[in-house]
């Protein structure tokens, strides 16, 4: 057997990582490479195509955050286009006010297209799957319509000209190498943000929402502001495309472009820029190349949807990614070094204990918790047991705020905690984990430990876009501080695997790595040694111990018995959402009530 807790040694880290970020530069410095010597070797028809290329990507790199990273079916975006080619054209055109320079027109056409994008995402916060991408086909529709109903502004149906970009970016190489520019820029900030805790974040709303917000992510906040940003992209996309197109009309921004755009994404892979840049460059040449075929073209994108769905559901992304298929070790034996602990957990204060007082919660005719009193003091391990459907798991519900409770209270110390609200959590220094591990099966063990530390970030989203010092700052000390609390777990030879190779044991210890993030005053494990070996809930008992004497309260939530007569300081027993017993694990284990209804004899 192997133990995998020992971190690589510094310097031989820091050169992997360096190498490790040649090999994922390199795809992008050969597409770069490509695009600059094409003009060279080719002729104006395939520069304007490649053209065409860069400026679709301008607006799918943004929409990828959108799509690919949050999970969000915007499916309609065309409509972005349509309003970043209007308002630039008739800007620059001078029909409505006096002529604005087209660079100006430009970045006026990208405010607009992020007035409208976080506006078009507002349903997002409410509306689910297929009902939010209806609102954004619908948004596309009315676009669509006001530009054929408007002609004073728009031309109506016979459309208005485009604008001509000032010397040397007039010609067609010159715009050519204006919108690569362009695209390339786009590239390098949604890179970014991608490797920003605010693209963790938001694919842990994708795949792990109630993870994502019990580590206090703010979901409206980051969807507000994804969604601003794929707008601007949009709208500066619309006004290089109404340049290239010289003359634009509604029939330009056909619903076949928005379900390109879109399909980009699917087919390139959720989570990666790589895939779906290399989808949009694709499927922008695939019509030229069976120029016949150009009317069967939303069939053949669906096609071939469907084959890399059904092929390669990972998409580009997954055919890419060969670090992924590097064999692990099977046979890994988890090793935690709580001795680690006082480098996460150290300098903390403890404001008193977690109180509730006569809570009571129902559903339906079921009286999940009724009338509980239970104190988590600061430094003390606390299990909370009882049979199946007693409440424990509804108890923890209600403490992390995802549930509301009909009557009583929950305070921090003197201070109450707000209901239903569980992203405000995170916080107060509460963390916790789930029966079932609610991880990012996409991700490596590192990031979604990086996840629950997206609140210690101090950089904007702004910031990360640009990657200033404080985004560079938060991001060495996120993964400082993840593979610390993964080495604490005995899981820091894993860090860089994806998480969804794991054994379901290690799944546990990878939640807990990803609560010590918060460096939380309190931790709430929910069952964490439900299908665990002996020894490693011995190794788990050791952990938890360790960790409430460096102060943190920890209510523990266990069917194993001894694990909580070993280890807890104070223990309740639940019945049918009521407090059957409460005493030292000495007083319960003899309990006659407990051990007739749970313990057994
Ligand atoms: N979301 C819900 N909707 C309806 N009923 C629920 C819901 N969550 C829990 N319940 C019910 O509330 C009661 C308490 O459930 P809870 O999950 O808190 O029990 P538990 O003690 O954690 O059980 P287990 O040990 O099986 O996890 C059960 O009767 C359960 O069916």
């Amino acid at each position: 057997m192997s133990a995998v807790t020992n971190a690589p040694a510094r310097p031989a880290a820091a050169k992997r990582g360096s190498m490790g970020m040649l090999r994922q530069l390199l795809p992008f410095l050969g597409i770069l490479a490509a695009a600059l010597i094409l003009p060279a070797v080719s002729n104006d028809y395939w520069t304007l195509i490649a053209t065409r290329a860069a400026i679709y990507w301008v607006l799918v790199s943004g929409l990828n955050l959108v799509v690919g990273f949050a999970g969000q079916l915007a499916i309609g975006w065309v409509a972005m286009l349509t309003l970043g080619a209007y308002t630039t054209s008739v800007l620059v055109l001078g029909n409505v006010t006096t002529p604005f320079p087209a660079f100006v027109a430009l970045a006026i056409a990208s405010a607009v297209g992020a007035v409208f994008g976080f506006i078009v995402g507002l349903p997002a916060l409410r509306l689910r799957t297929f009902y939010f991408a209806m609102t954004t086909l619908g948004f596309a529709t009315i676009v669509t319509q006001i530009a054929l109903a408007w002609q004073d502004v728009t031309g109506g149906g016979i459309g208005v000209p485009g604008p001509v970009l000032p010397a040397p970016f007039d010609t067609i190489i010159g715009f050519y190498l204006f919108c690569l520019g362009v695209a390339v820029f786009c590239t390098w900030i949604t890179a970014n943000v991608a490797h920003s805790r605010f693209g963790r974040s938001l694919v842990a709303i994708r795949d792990a929402d109630v993870a994502a917000e019990s580590a206090g992510i703010s979901k409206p906040l980051l969807l507000g502001s994804v969604f601003l940003f794929a707008g601007a992209c949009a709208g500066f996309a619309g006004g290089l495309f109404a340049t290239l197109q010289s003359y634009i009309s509604p029939e330009a921004f056909t619903f076949e472009l928005s379900v390109m755009f879109f399909i980009s994404i699917l087919i390139g892979g959720r989570g990666s820029i790589l895939g779906p840049l290399i989808a949009t460059i694709v499927l922008t040449w695939l019509p030229e190349f069976a120029a016949p075929l150009v009317v069967w073209s939303t069939f053949l994108y669906a096609a071939l949807l469907l084959l890399i769905v059904l092929a390669v559901p990972g998409g580009i992304a997954s055919l890419l990614d060969f670090r992924s298929r590097r064999k692990i070790e099977a046979d890994r034996t988890i090793i935690p070094r709580p001795e680690l602990l006082p480098e996460i957990l150290g300098d903390r204060t403890t404001p008193g204990a977690i109180t509730l007082k006569n809570v009571v919660l129902s559903f339906g005719g079921v009286r999940a918790i009724d009338g509980l009193d239970l104190a988590i003091e600061p430094g003390q391990v606390h299990g909370l047991i009882g049979p199946n459907g007693s409440g424990k798991t509804t108890t923890l519900n209600v403490i992390c705020g995802f549930y509301r409770p009909e009557a009583g209270s929950v305070t921090l110390g003197t201070k109450p905690l707000a209901v239903g609200a569980p992203h405000t959590r995170a916080a107060e220094g509460i963390a916790r984990t789930f029966q079932t591990p609610r991880l990012i099966g996409e991700a490596s063990v590192l990031q979604n430990v990086m996840v629950g530390g997206a609140i210690r970030g101090q950089g904007s989203f702004v910031e990360s876009l640009l990657s200033l010092p404080r985004h560079r700052r938060d991001e060495a000390m996120l993964r400082h501080d993840a593979m610390l609390a993964l080495n604490i777990v005995g899981l820091g030879g894993l860090a860089e695997v994806r998480a969804d190779r794991l054994q379901h044991s290690e799944l546990r210890f990878l939640e807990i790595a990803r609560a010590l993030m918060l460096r939380p005053r309190f931790l709430l494990l929910d069952e964490p040694a439900a299908g665990l070996s002996v020894e490693e809930i011995r190794c788990l008992g050791l952990l938890i111990r360790a960790i409430s004497r460096q102060g943190t309260g920890v209510l523990l939530v266990e069917h194993h018995a001894d694990l909580i007569f070993d280890i807890c300081d104070h223990v309740t027993v639940l019945n049918l959402g009521r407090e059957l017993a409460a005493g030292t694990p000495a007083e319960i284990r003899v309990h006659s009530e407990v051990v007739s209804a749970y313990l057994g004899s």
